[in-house]
């Protein structure tokens, strides 16, 4: 039977960590500030947004939001993103994806300051990443928070075989480069990836972000794998399911994340964690 990697008790233990340093900051006369964009009327992100409005007030950091309609052009998502890189009292801004399909989001998120850029998808920190440069810079908070996961497991990283599928901006690209850098071997799988259930059942650390419901099942995983399922799929009846077949994969992984309660919780939390990262940096590195 599998480790249940419980995603809302270790956010829980990630928040309280940061409600520390927020207090600690707070005292010293910095409040971390936090600017979330939220362009359209997406239902998920509306509830994403307001999570993380929730529980960003909830650890004493000062947040704001700006919502545009669904019809806003580039310019005005820029000049909302540009008044907040010029607002001393935010340190972290984020635009919540995806956008509008008529709007450019990789042109307006390289407008956001990089040292603000609370996602870690500016190219400069993305470059800073991939190039495993020394220093303080933010990394895309779903991947921060796998890891963050994985180092309570205390996972061996150095000589694993990780197997990422899915290549997206927000968890493959950025988790294939935290993965690499701590010396673990890492295999991407898109769509056109041939024998890529063979692939699958060759990793110690399978990591699913595909966006389709059960797509991973036992046959597809090695006995005694490590398993991080991203997805978050609603379907017909209402339920959400992973990416993964919970119930077929968990009795032979070591250990496993449900969906709800997984990856999820752990997103808002390096998000807090990485808004008080900047405060803290923008008084060190500045
Ligand atoms: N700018 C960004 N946009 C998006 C990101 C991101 O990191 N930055 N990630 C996702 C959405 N996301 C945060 O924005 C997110 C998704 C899911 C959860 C979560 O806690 N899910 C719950 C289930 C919630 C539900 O009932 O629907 C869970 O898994 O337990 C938090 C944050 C895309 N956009």
């Amino acid at each position: 039977m599998a480790t249940l990697i419980d995603g809302k008790r270790l956010a829980q233990l990630e928040n309280d960590k940061t409600a520390r340093r927020v207090a600690a900051l707070r005292a010293s006369g910095i409040t971390p500030g936090l600017a979330v964009i939220l362009v359209g009327d997406d239902p998920a992100s509306q509830v994403y947004v307001r999570s993380k409005q929730r529980k960003a007030r909830e650890l004493g950091i000062y947040s704001v939001q700006t919502t545009l309609p669904a019809t806003a052009q580039q310019a005005e998502v820029a000049a909302v993103i540009d008044a907040y890189n010029h607002d001393e009292r935010i340190h972290a801004i984020l635009v919540q994806s995806p956008l509008p399909a008529h709007l450019d989001e990789q042109a307006l998120v390289a407008m956001i300051d990089p040292a603000k850029d609370v996602d870690g998808f500016h190219p400069l920190n993305v470059g800073k990443l991939y190039n495993h440069l020394p220093g303080h810079y933010p990394v895309a908070c779903t991947p921060r928070g796998i890891i963050t996961m994985l180092d309570t497991l205390n996972f061996e990283y150095a000589g694993a075989r990780a197997v990422i599928v899915g290549r997206s901006i927000l968890v493959g690209r950025p988790l294939q480069a935290l993965l690499v850098n701590r010396n673990a071997t890492v295999t991407m799988i898109g769509r056109r990836t041939k024998a890529a259930a063979a692939l699958m059942k060759t990793a110690d650390l399978l990591v699913v972000a595909a966006g389709q419901p059960q797509l991973v099942t036992a046959a597809m995983v090695k006995p005694g794998a490590v398993v991080i399922d991203v997805g978050i799929n609603r379907l017909a009846d209402g339920h959400l399911v992973g990416d993964v077949d919970f119930a077929a994969v968990e009795p032979l992984a070591q250990a496993i994340t449900p969906v709800p309660g997984g990856v999820g919780p752990m997103t808002i939390a390096s998000l807090m964690t990485q808004t008080v990262d900047l405060a803290e940096w923008s008084q060190t590195d500045a």
